[in-house]
């Protein structure tokens, strides 16, 4: 729960400061937008900011499991809770989404875009639509959902956070489609970032970069091919929030299990190729 971060005195001395969001109310009151939420590290991000007291509107399409999220996110502790069901293949969504926090609250604190639509792990079977809808669903809405929330989080200097993935940053096999739109997300968001810094708007972005993680779904469709488990998602969860309610840049996520390959990448792109080849059970992944 505790996290700590370096800051300078006015002496120029180096201070660590511990923070804790629950011991220090950030998030208290806050009114959250959370994505893809009826499930994995979207719905614990959920509880997260149900107990530190935090309003929350959460979506997804499966109406009995945003249902059953928003009724234990009440249990734990949220100022309020509330679901829109709906596809993300809908832009109409994305904006409808936002225009219900308007409505709720009347302001937007902090965006968390981390929805996804279905994604296989195989070889890329060449089917050009599939990419397309992806697109809408990883990207697009991304995209739609800031324009319609950036006037809110304007007045609130809130954040934004885009979860993405080591696979939006390094080329890895049997995911291309998916892995278009989350290196797609580094490029929007980030020029993004650099123009609100340019405008001198309080708005921030951080970028989740996040390794395997145990959620259902990806324990459905990678468990096979993987070495090792999947970082916990509830722990996952929690750094996302805490990263964007400490408006950093990007999060790692597992630190070194992220940093490291992204630090060799540069320097030395065909043995990290190379490492990423031997580190998955490509003999499991059959052609399909
Ligand atoms: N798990 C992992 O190993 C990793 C995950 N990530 C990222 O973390 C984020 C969360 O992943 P994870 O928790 O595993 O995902 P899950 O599969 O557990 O959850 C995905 C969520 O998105 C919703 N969703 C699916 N399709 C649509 C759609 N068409 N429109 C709107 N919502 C939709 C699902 O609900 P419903 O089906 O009801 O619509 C669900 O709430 C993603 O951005 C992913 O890229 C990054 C790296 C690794
Ligand atoms: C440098 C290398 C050693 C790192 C390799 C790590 C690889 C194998 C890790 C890093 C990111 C991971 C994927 C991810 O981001 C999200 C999803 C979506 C989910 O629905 C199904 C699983 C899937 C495809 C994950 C599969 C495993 C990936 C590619």
């Amino acid at each position: 729960k505790q996290m700590p971060f370096k800051t300078m005195t006015a002496k120029g001395h180096m201070r660590v400061i511990i923070m804790d969001l629950h011991r220090d109310n950030m998030l208290k009151g806050k009114r959250v937008i959370v994505t893809g939420a009826s499930t994995g590290i979207g719905e614990q991000m959920a509880y997260h900011l149900a107990r530190m007291g935090a309003h929350v509107l959460i979506t997804a399409r499966t109406e009995a499991k945003l249902q059953k999220v928003v009724t234990r996110c009440l249990e734990l502790g949220a100022a309020s809770a509330h679901f829109i069901n709906g596809s993300m293949e809908d832009m109409a969504l994305a904006e409808d989404v936002v225009k219900e926090a308007k409505q709720l609250w009347g302001g937007l604190d902090m965006l968390i875009l981390n929805h996804i639509g279905y994604t296989y792990f195989n070889y890329f079977d060449g089917d050009v639509e599939h990419i397309r809808k992806l697109l809408e669903i990883n990207f697009l809405s991304y995209v739609a959902m800031t324009v319609s929330a950036l006037p809110m989080l304007k007045e609130s200097g809130g954040s934004i956070l885009v979860v993405s993935s080591t696979a939006g940053k390094i080329g890895i096999p049997f995911v291309a489609p998916y892995s278009a739109t989350k290196f797609a997300l580094d490029g929007f968001f980030s020029s993004l970032r650099q123009e609100l810094i340019i405008e001198n708007i309080s708005v921030s972005i951080t970028l989740c970069i996040l390794g395997h993680i145990a959620t259902e779904t990806a324990e459905k469709t990678v468990s096979h091919v993987m070495q090792k488990p999947g970082a916990p998602k509830e722990v996952c969860a929690l750094e996302i929030i805490k990263s964007g309610a400490l408006r950093k840049r990007e999060l790692y996520y597992p630190y070194t299990a992220v940093r490291i390959p992204l630090l060799i990448r540069d320097w030395a792109p065909e043995f990290l190729d190379s490492l990423t080849r031997n580190s998955l059970n490509v003999e499991n992944v059959k052609r399909s």
